[in-house]
């Protein structure tokens, strides 16, 4: 199911039978028009309708995965991944309002798109294309590392003729090279002091490790077991129990980070939920220091589902101790015992 991703200010959602207006309205302009291959022009409104019914027919048969971005609730245009049959490779497409354009936020969306692709979608490679007369589309995929592979030629509709286009493509390989960890809230470098005395040199010998900020959430059933999941093969700390959660990214608050990676991780919808928070793991752990807040969550949508392949148990806080966990987590088994008895 095409999830809710934030990216800077923007908010990409899946798009919905109301957004059919909006949609109509910013697509149905020539300058939007012309760089899209397969519509016409003018762009009747039943087209709208019928592509939104489309994405969400889509996302549901995981075929592609299609998104409105948004800006404090107003629809300001749309972006997508089409996969290929053996789920490797997709085509990236996008538009976004003329009115907006030249403002970088069609950079930011699909950067956001690009690594939920690789790192959730665990995609192979991402192609796109740009008519050679559209050089600000061009520029949006460089800028996002895409390498140019070569040229080919396209029917478009709303043109009646084929036109010249260049192929780009980012593989995983490179795209994990360039980015190798998920974006994390690492304060900026203070910029060195000026002073030469003898204090500056303690101060810099004295640097503390970055500071990981994860956040997690015991989730507890009707009968006040909690939820644990098992990191998965190929993760640090793997066959580890853990509370479900992962880092939250620069532009999140911990709550929107909970509600995020309950999606991502057990399709579980918790933005209508009270998320209750509990303790928080402020640890040493060797490269970094972990700072973990903990919500209990007693409500939520949906039936916690392991999207990841992880193991999942609903464990007893008196059990808790039977489930090997990260070092950082076992001041936690009391504080639960304490609260569930
Ligand atoms: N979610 C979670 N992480 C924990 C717990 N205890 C603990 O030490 N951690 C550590 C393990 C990892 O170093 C870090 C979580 O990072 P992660 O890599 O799992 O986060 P993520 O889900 O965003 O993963 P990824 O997409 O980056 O692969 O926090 C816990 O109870 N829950």
């Amino acid at each position: 199911m095409t999830p809710e991703l934030k990216a800077a200010n923007l908010v990409l959602r899946p798009l919905t039978h109301e957004d059919t207006p909006h949609v109509h309205r910013l697509v149905n302009d020539w300058k939007v028009v012309r760089t899209l291959s397969s519509l016409p022009f003018p762009y009747p409104r039943d087209l709208a309708e019928k592509w939104i019914r489309s994405t969400q027919e889509d996302s549901q048969a995981g075929h592609a995965y299609h998104f409105a971005i948004t800006r404090e609730n107003i629809l300001i245009g749309a972006i997508g991944l089409v996969l290929s049959e053996d789920k490797k490779t997709a085509s990236l497409g996008y538009w976004i309002s003329p009115a907006l354009w030249g403002q970088g936020l069609t950079t930011v969306a699909a950067q956001r798109i690009i690594e939920w692709g690789f790192r959730f979608l665990k995609l192979e490679k991402i192609t796109a294309d740009a008519a050679i007369d559209n050089p600000a589309s061009c520029a949006v995929l460089k800028k996002l590392d895409f390498q140019e592979v070569g040229k080919s030629t396209r029917r478009f509709l709303s043109r009646g003729q084929n036109c010249e286009v260049t192929l780009f493509e980012l593989n995983r390989a490179r795209f994990l090279e360039l980015n190798p960890t998920p974006p994390l809230p690492i304060p900026e470098e203070k910029p060195k002091p000026v002073s030469t005395s003898p204090e500056v040199t303690t101060t810099h010998s004295l640097r503390k490790p970055k500071t990981l900020l994860v956040v997690a959430a015991a989730l507890l059933n009707l009968e006040n077991k909690i939820l644990l999941a098992q990191r998965p093969e190929g993760k640090p700390l793997a066959g580890l129990w853990e509370f479900p959660g992962g880092k939250v990214e620069i532009h999140e608050t911990p709550e929107q980070a909970l509600i995020r990676e309950m999606q991502e991780e057990l399709n579980i919808d918790l933005t209508a939920s009270c998320l209750a928070p509990f303790t928080f793991i402020s640890e040493n752990v060797g490269e970094f220091h972990l700072l973990m807040p903990l919500f209990v969550v007693r409500r939520w949508q949906g039936t916690p589902f392991p999207k990841e392949g992880q193991n999942l148990a609903w464990v007893n806080a008196a059990d808790l101790a039977k489930y090997p966990m990260p070092d950082p987590d076992l001041p936690l088994i009391p504080l639960f015992q304490e609260l569930l008895g």
